[in-house]
């Protein structure tokens, strides 16, 4: 299958999306077969030299097609489980040879380290593994396999996993299988570990400097995950220090590594846990440090979309260093955002084919497990998957909980397209989730519009709307019946069933492939409308063509309703004529 350079197009012939379905439903079939079988040990040495060769072949792949996506991948979303919502200290330990096939190993957690490099693709990334006993065994992250911009698999060696999943892969090979971030947990390397007994004052001051020297040092090579890695450590150290003061240093620069991560939750707590409050008016260092922290307080607020908060923290800043204009003028947004990553998915429980933002859904979890007071607004969101018993809990002792599969049908029947009003994604133009947008209903009559001013979503009323009448804006703009109800049943799993609706379903099928003609018809004249040089010539067609498609309309039956074939001509012809 292959994509369009900047468009959203992606051509799949039905003989392609027959082999990727059947690959899905058969390989979920044999799994399902396997349930409990025991574990076939791996031969150490071939298994780390085929993942050594894969990771070379897949580097060497990334270096000659470069950022150019050519291809689109092909994403299997299998049967949903919730992920682990017990903290580590509470699972019991197993090893790798208490793996059973196809199985969720529920109260278990297994540690692991790397055994070999990593292979990285673009919607998952495998190793090789070993625990402590020497076993081999092959591990996989799938989709959300990325942490403060780095591979997890690639950013440390040592890992435990909760209730680990051991799987077949889509190519049939067995693995363990990461679906949900929060299942895994990275071990920082020796170096890195917070100290296990109580150090001298003398050896946690050498320590934390050393560390602090470190994170400073990585903030200005751009490395903001390794600096808020040694930060962490560093505070390890300095609360074992009669005074506050380099732990204060270290949360102020922390809030700025998190800023640049994303962790705007993180942010503000560090920045407010810098604050000195001075008591002396006269304190100006002390008072040029808190401006410092309300700044980094308020950016981070900004960023969550608390605006009020975020004001309240400028206003501070700006008590404690009057005229500072500029730092009020100059609130990052830090968000990072992602490319607009689509691939081909398979759900399992419908069996339908589907051009997901998979990119979008990496994002959003990403961006929730990053500042997990946002992910209640997130998951409250209407999904087909409602999370089992795991669906209210969102944090754990181990850190917070993402559930991807809710992550992912949130996504399939909230998510917009930025920039187009057909609810697809405008042409390269990705997609986001609003979730207060996302509390709108669907009606091909609608009372409103969403519009974009950038990333921001504007429902804009486009009649009078009275007093607790619902808002409704149209998910799918297509004129013609067949088409609108296709892409509301697969994209957002219904049958509209609006006034509109109704009539056109009860069409006369000469009438209706009449209007479907008349469509591809006005289609065509609207994608080359714009490039044509006799302005009256076309001006004339348009309105041939309005009027010929009018005529599909009986006047009785559709009083009142909107005649949706001819739209996009009308506004054309609006456009046109206007001075
Ligand atoms: C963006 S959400 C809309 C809000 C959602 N109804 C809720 O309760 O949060 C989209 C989902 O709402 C439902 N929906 C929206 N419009 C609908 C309509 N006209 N008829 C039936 N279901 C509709 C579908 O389940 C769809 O997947």
């Amino acid at each position: 299958m292959a994509s369009e350079p900047d468009s959203s197009t992606i051509y799949l012939t039905e003989k392609e999306a027959e082999r990727i379905r059947s690959t899905v439903l058969d390989n979920t079939k044999k799994r399902s077969g396997l349930t409990g079988h025991a574990r076939n040990p791996r031969e150490a040495k071939d298994a780390i030299g085929q993942a050594t060769g894969a990771a070379l072949m897949a580097d060497m792949g990334s270096m000659t097609m470069g950022n150019a996506q050519e291809s689109v991948p092909a994403l299997a979303v299998g049967e949903p489980y919730p992920p682990c919502i017990i903290s580590l200290s509470e699972l019991q330990p197993m090893k790798l040879c208490d793996l059973r096939m196809e199985t969720h190993h529920r109260g278990r957690q297994l540690r692991i380290k790397r055994a070999s490099p990593v292979v990285t693709l673009s919607t998952r990334s495998w190793t090789m593994v070993q625990d402590d006993a020497g076993e081999t065994e092959r591990l996989e992250m799938v989709l959300h396999k990325i942490q403060h911009g780095k591979e997890v698999l690639e950013a440390s060696s040592h890992f435990t996993i909760k209730e680990p999943y051991f799987t077949l892969t889509e190519e049939g090979e067995p693995t363990l299988r990461i679906d949900h971030p929060s299942d895994v947990i990275s071990h920082p390397d020796a170096d890195l570990q917070p100290p296990t007994q109580t150090p001298t004052p003398e050896q946690a001051e050498k320590r934390a400097l050393a560390h602090k020297q470190k994170g400073n040092t990585a903030l200005t090579k751009n490395n903001p995950a390794l600096a808020h890695t040694h930060y962490t450590t560093s505070l390890a150290f300095a609360t074992h220090l009669p005074t506050p003061d380099l732990a204060r240093d270290l949360h102020r620069n922390r809030a700025h590594a998190n800023l640049l991560l994303g962790q705007h939750d993180a942010a503000q707590r560090d920045a407010l846990a810098a604050l000195i409050n001075p008591t002396a008016e006269d304190d100006v260092r002390s008072r040029e440090l808190d401006a410092k922290c309300y700044f980094r307080a308020g950016a981070a607020a900004y960023a969550l979309g608390r605006f009020g908060e975020a004001q309240g923290f400028f206003e501070k800043q700006l008590a404690l260093m009057p005229g500072d204009k500029v730092a009020v003028a100059n609130v990052a947004r830090c968000e990072k955002r992602e490319g607009a990553l689509t691939a081909v998915t398979c759900d399992v429980r419908d069996e339908r084919i589907r051009v997901a933002p998979v990119g979008l859904r990496r994002a959003v979890v990403e961006r929730l497990m990053a500042n997990p007071s946002l992910i209640g607004d997130v998951m409250g969101s209407y999904g087909d998957w409602d999370g089992g018993d795991g669906r209210d809990v969102h944090e754990t002792g181990d850190g917070p909980v993402v559930d991807v599969f809710r992550a992912h049908d949130i996504i399939s029947r909230n998510a917009f397209g930025v920039g187009g009003k057909d609810g697809q994604g405008g042409k390269g133009g990705g997609a986001g989730l609003w979730p207060r947008a996302a509390l709108i209903n669907h009606s091909c009559i609608p009372n409103s519009e969403r519009e974009f001013i950038g990333d921001l979503m504007v429902v804009r009323a486009t009649k009078n709307i009275a007093k607790g009448e619902e808002i409704v804006h149209r998910y799918d703009e297509s004129g013609v019946y067949e088409a609108r109800q296709g892409a509301l049943m697969t994209t957002w799993g219904f049958e509209c069933s609006c006034a509109l609706c109704v009539v056109e379903k009860g069409e006369d099928p000469m009438v209706q492939e009449k209007r479907r003609t008349l469509t591809k018809e006005a289609d065509l004249f609207l994608k080359s409308a714009g490039s044509s040089a006799n302005k009256k010539m076309a001006t004339t067609r348009a309105r041939r063509l309005v009027k010929a498609l009018d005529e599909t309309y009986d006047e009785k039956k559709y009083r009142g309703l909107p005649r949706l074939a001819k739209r996009g001509v009308e506004q054309w012809l609006s456009s046109s004529t206007r001075i």
